[in-house]
């Protein structure tokens, strides 16, 4: 098991950041009036791991008696049927999915699927009636449509099912949604925090941590721990015993973005930009999230840039990022992006060096 997993706290008197969140969490279960709730902040800040301890807080062990099923439905579109296929994670009183996976058809699975998950709500063993938890990831990601039905959905069944919503930006979820639950953010964790978890990490393992060691991995994970723990545990089996100057290296994915940016700065031609689609598709096809791709290669991209050339490369990376999110073919959008930077660079170096 990689040490994300091994070491993710399980309850909410377990974690070592965001105690505090952990806290009013707790005082919240224990009200017995858990209302709707949005959980946001960035990639790896410890959101999932918080929504799960609370899950064992509200369902006790049987949160982790999970299933995870390949399921299709049927949906009667008016002329048409709709065929629907998703992944869900469940246990006897909770449900988690992903509906962005849907794509265009995600309001289907809001009207429709949560619709039906909501509307059975599970009896306890004393004969009162609970609640049913539904955990819906990427809400950031559903269209417009479906988090209006979504916002239908959470006023009609608020009585039978808790909704817990996860998301990386509360800007693109609806104010109708983001008013209807308690919004809590997860803020990255400081790299003082981050040290502490990779020192944790480091006793329960048995290893030897040289002095300043933990601080340059956090250094290099841009405060996202999951990259902390997961460079923790990469350096660990490239060399160990660990010297105190030992190279942390970059994911595999933020080199090649690098070798990308490298390419577009050598040549600003049609057969570049064709190269570098080839590239982009092999990142995505890892799953590798465009506005990751986009943002990285903005970051590499800047960094060998001449300072008048900047302000006007983050408008158009912005402006694309846009576009990204209203279209569906994420790969048109980073290649017109890297279509555009070409003619800004090579008008550049025209007018500077003839
Ligand atoms: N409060 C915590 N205390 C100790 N370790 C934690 C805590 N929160 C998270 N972690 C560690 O960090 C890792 C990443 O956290 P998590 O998966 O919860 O992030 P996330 O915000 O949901 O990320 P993403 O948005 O990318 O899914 C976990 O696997 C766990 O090992």
């Amino acid at each position: 098991m990689l040490w994300v997993d091994k070491y993710r706290p399980k309850t909410l008197d377990r974690v070592m950041v965001h105690e505090e969140i952990a806290l009013n969490l707790k005082k919240l279960v224990a009200e017995q009036d858990c209302p709707h709730l949005l959980f946001y902040g960035p990639s790896g800040s410890g959101k999932k791991t918080l929504i799960m301890a609370l899950l064992r807080q509200i369902l006790g062990p049987s949160a982790e008696k999970v299933k995870v099923e390949n399921r299709n439905w049927k949906i009667d579109a008016g002329s048409r049927t709709i065929d629907l296929e998703l992944t869900t994670l469940s246990s006897a009183n909770h449900v988690e999915l992903s509906p962005s996976d849907a794509g265009f058809q995600d309001r289907y699975i809001v009207q429709e699927i949560i619709k039906e998950m909501a509307k059975n709500r599970p009896i306890d063993t004393k004969g009162k009636k609970g609640y049913k938890v539904l955990i819906l990831n990427e809400v950031d990601k559903l269209s417009r449509e479906a988090q209006h039905s979504l916002r239908r959905t959470m006023e009609k069944y608020s009585a039978s099912c808790r909704l817990i919503l996860c998301c990386n930006s509360s800007s693109k979820v609806t104010e109708a949604i983001q008013s209807r639950c308690l919004n809590i953010r997860v803020n990255a964790p400081s790299e003082e925090e981050i040290i502490e978890v990779l020192e944790f990490i480091g006793k329960k393992e048995g290893l030897q941590l040289p002095s300043g060691f933990a601080a340059r991995v956090a250094e290099k994970s841009n405060r996202s721990l999951r990259r902390a723990i997961l460079s923790l545990e990469t350096c660990r089996v490239q060399q160990y015993p660990f010297t105190s100057n030992q190279a942390i290296p970059p994911m595999d994915w933020e080199e090649y973005i690098s070798e990308i940016a490298t390419d577009i700065l050598k040549e600003q031609s049609p057969k570049r930009l064709f190269q570098v689609r080839g590239k982009v598709y092999e990142l995505l096809i890892n799953c590798i999230p465009p506005q990751m791709i986009l943002k990285r290669l903005l970051h590499e991209l800047l960094k060998k840039l001449d300072a008048e050339l900047k302000h006007e490369v983050c408008h158009w990376a912005a402006y694309y990022e846009h576009r990204m999110r209203l279209g569906q073919k994420a790969i048109f959008h980073i290649e017109a992006f890297v279509a555009k930077f070409m003619s800004i660079y090579k008008a550049f170096l025209i007018a500077t060096f003839g």
